[in-house]
């Protein structure tokens, strides 16, 4: 077998020329006859799958309006996959809610040491929703990503556009109400938001429900209304993460 330089279909950057282009002009001569083309693409194929394993699994991102459902999708997909998933836990200023945990939930916070902690560029995104400070420590996602967890970041739509900023590279999952009226009902059936609270949470989701329609800003929107519908979709969406994180965890 000849060995050709075919720099086209070569990408070893030190093969500049075709050494035997005439012959193989001659000869019909194709990319299967060429050894260092072969041998490249095989490295390449190599090289890719163990790029793809050492830089972990996708985290992924979780948006919509407040009340859409989200928590409760995410806790029900962490205790089934124990062990797959992890959680960023963000930073906020707003008051923890009965029976929610610091440090797990979220870090709660002043507005003072956040913004101390935002100007020390110790976050990777920071917002500000319904009157409260809101945001992704780098350390978050690298308490996760160390453990070769898929990290699992639930922001709200100002996150959503930072996060495209950077290089985390998430799937992008948006998970939307059934209507409006629906979710008043299931953020007043919550009772975890005053008045004034609510009323801010359903003006941010009108704009939230709009962002959400523009293209490409999410790789897929999960409409909640029956919940056992909306949580079978979000598994098979995330069924091939979820089987490599399977995978390289039972073989480490
Ligand atoms: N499919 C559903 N059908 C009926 N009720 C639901 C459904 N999904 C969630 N809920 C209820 O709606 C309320 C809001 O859900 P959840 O707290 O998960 O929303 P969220 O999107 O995480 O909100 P936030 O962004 O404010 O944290 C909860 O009381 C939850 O039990
Ligand atoms: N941009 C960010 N948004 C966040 C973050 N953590 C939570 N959120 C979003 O805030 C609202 C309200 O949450 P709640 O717990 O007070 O109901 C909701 O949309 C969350 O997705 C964050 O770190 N960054």
């Amino acid at each position: 077998m000849l060995t050709c330089w075919q720099p086209c279909v070569c990408s070893d950057s030190r093969v500049a020329t075709c050494a035997c282009s005439e012959e193989r002009e001659q000869r019909k001569l194709g990319p299967a006859d060429c050894k260092v083309e072969n041998r490249t693409t095989e490295n390449r194929v190599m090289r890719d799958a163990k790029t793809k394993a050492m830089a972990g699994p996708r985290p992924v991102v979780f948006s919509g309006p407040s009340g859409a459902g989200k928590s409760t999708l995410l806790k029900k997909l962490m205790k089934e996959y124990d062990g797959v998933f992890g959680f960023s836990v963000s930073h906020t200023t707003r008051n923890p809610r009965p029976g929610e945990e610091n440090g797990k939930d979220y870090h709660y916070v002043t507005r003072e040491v956040m913004q101390t902690a935002i100007d020390n560029g110790d976050f990777i995104e920071n917002a500000e929703f319904s009157g409260n400070m809101y945001g992704t420590s780098k350390a978050a996602v690298q308490a996760v990503q160390a453990k070769n967890l898929i990290c699992i970041l639930d922001i709200d739509m100002q996150g959503v556009r930072n996060i495209k900023r950077t290089d985390l590279n998430p799937i992008y999952i948006s998970i939307q109400p059934p209507s409006m009226a629906v979710l008043e009902k299931r953020l007043r059936d919550r009772k975890t938001e005053s008045e004034e609270s609510l009323q801010k949470r359903l003006r941010a989701a009108q704009v939230d429900m709009e962002f959400s329609k523009e293209p490409g800003m999410f790789d897929v929107l999960i409409m909640n209304d029956n919940l056992e519908d909306a949580y079978g979709q979000l598994k098979h969406v995330l069924s091939e993460e979820i089987s490599m994180v399977k995978k390289v965890n039972m073989s480490s």
